[in-house]
């Protein structure tokens, strides 16, 4: 039936920020390797950066973004170039502005079905309008997912509670309440425009035709099972990362080859197999200078050989003469990283991580430990999957999940140094979790495979969506 797939069309609508177009458009790659006709739909500026990374197999349509009519800098397209809270109000109106340009869009290309972020849930009534299925991107983890709906279906939510045990689900998970993603608390604040569009997404939750999910099943079974029972219909493909095989398409993926990959490759290169730790919070995690002088230094007392993204513009932070001190050990690498071919190399034995869902995965499909060193959002989530469940984390001990840099903790020198000592030691405690971790990243590389679970689910979609084209 998959010969019938060249005749299936389907359109890709990703929100426009890293965390989620790159999976999505990593997602648009595995189905047009198998056949189906694929149209990833964005705006000029995000074109840009995604062209690099596709071929000719996917079409690129561009629509207009109104950045300046919404009062936003022109060419301010990505919420990575979003600063403040009007910027971001103004982000999210400029989005649901899009509906009529992607109504077009259907009548003119009538895709077979559309899948759109979460962050997009007005694209359910467009598509619907036009009897055309929408599939949702959320970008998260069963596990959050499930954790997620759990708290938020659950009536005793008490604030002053120190612990809070999620009903309902396989495992006795709890949490200290400060840890939780609560979106309620935005109310009244100017962050509140991310829970009307949460509250919006989760009106079309279960009336979408499903969900596609970066995770493959044999990782969280019991929670791939409890999201389709208690959520909906899901079909989990990933991890959608492994389908850049070469170092071009791992280094591509966030726009053009970044200039970092051939020194990083050289640097990791002469380091001797699994010895360097590896530490990178994500497309957008910002640090006091406090904070980023105790990384610093706990990275150099550990002693062992390093690379470090940091993201924060300013440098004041550096201690003195800590660029010659670190010289010979570490490298410190400011803005992107090609964070694919550095996680993919020999030389890498652990990962430290903020837990994005993304950057879980991309970690256990490469087979590694992890210092889980959560900030906000699902990533206190991910990390109770990966240090409780899934037993290849270590935590750092972050309490609180805060968008606020001030508000967070400050985690000592002395706290980086010990987790990383553990995380690269070899002990039989970190024996263990590097052949858990090891075991994880074979059976990733495994569901993706031919005959493997997400490359079976891959295929159980498209011929559900075949068929549906025959009766329709
Ligand atoms: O220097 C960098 C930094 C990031 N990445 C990539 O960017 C993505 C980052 O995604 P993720 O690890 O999920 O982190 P965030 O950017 O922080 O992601 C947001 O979106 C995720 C998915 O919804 C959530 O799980 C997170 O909590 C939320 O912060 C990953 O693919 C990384 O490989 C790079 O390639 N180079």
């Amino acid at each position: 039936m998959i010969s019938e797939a060249s005749h299936l069309h389907m359109l890709f609508f990703p929100f426009m920020a890293p965390d989620h177009m790159l999976p999505m458009v990593d997602m648009a790659k595995i189905f047009a390797a198998r056949g189906i006709c694929v149209t990833i739909l964005t705006t000029p500026a995000n074109a840009t950066i995604i062209h690099p990374s596709i071929d000719d197999s996917i079409l690129l349509h561009i629509i207009p973004f109104p950045s300046v009519e919404f009062g936003l800098p022109s060419g301010c397209e990505n919420r990575s170039l979003i600063f403040g809270h009007d910027q971001l109000i103004n982000f999210f109106k400029a989005l649901s502005s899009l509906r009529h340009s992607f109504d077009y869009v259907l009548r003119d290309l009538s895709p077979d079905c559309v899948v759109t972020d979460m962050f997009l849930p007005w694209t359910y009534y467009v598509a619907t309008e036009r009897g055309i299925p929408r599939l949702v991107f959320h970008g998260s983890s069963n596990f959050a997912m499930c954790a997620a709906d759990a708290f938020e279906r659950c009536p005793l939510k008490v604030d002053k509670a120190q612990c809070f045990v999620f009903p309902g689900l396989p495992h006795h998970i709890e949490m200290l309440t400060t840890q939780i993603m609560d979106f309620n608390k935005f109310v009244g604040t100017p962050s509140e425009i991310i829970l009307e569009t949460f509250s919006e997404a989760m009106k079309v939750e279960s009336k979408n035709y499903g969900a596609l999910m970066n995770s493959f099943y044999v990782l969280e079974p019991e929670y791939a099972d409890h999201y389709r029972e208690a959520m909906g219909r899901a079909w989990n493909v990933g991890p959608v990362s492994l389908c850049n095989k070469e170092v071009t398409n791992k280094s591509t993926r966030g726009g053009e080859y970044p200039s970092s990959v051939n020194k990083c490759l050289k640097w990791l290169d002469k380091r001797p197999i699994g010895s360097v730790v590896y530490m990178c919070f994500g497309s957008g995690s910002l640090f006091s200078m406090e904070q980023l002088r105790e990384i610093a230094l706990g990275l150099e007392e550990s002693r062992l050989p390093f690379v470090w993204v940091v993201r924060n513009e300013r440098d004041d932070w550096i201690p003195k003469g800590y660029r010659e001190r670190i010289e010979d050990v570490g490298m410190v690498i400011r803005g992107w990283a090609p964070q694919l071919v550095i996680l993919n190399h020999d030389a890498i034995g652990g990962f430290v991580t903020h837990c994005g869902w993304n950057s879980s995965l991309e970690g256990i499909s490469a087979g590694l430990p992890m210092v889980t060193w959560p900030l906000y959002a699902d990533q206190f989530y991910n990390e109770k999957l990966l240090v409780d469940i899934l037993k290849v984390g270590i935590m750092v001990g972050l309490k609180v999940n805060t968008f606020n840099i001030e508000m967070r903790p400050i985690v000592e020198a002395k706290a980086v140094k010990t987790a990383i000592r553990r995380l690269m030691g070899d002990g039989i405690e970190a024996n263990e979790r590097r052949r858990r971790a090891k075991q994880l990243g074979e059976m990733a590389k495994r569901a993706v495979d031919k005959g493997g679970s997400s490359y079976e689910e891959t295929e159980n979609l498209i011929n559900e969506l075949i068929d549906r084209k025959k009766r329709v």
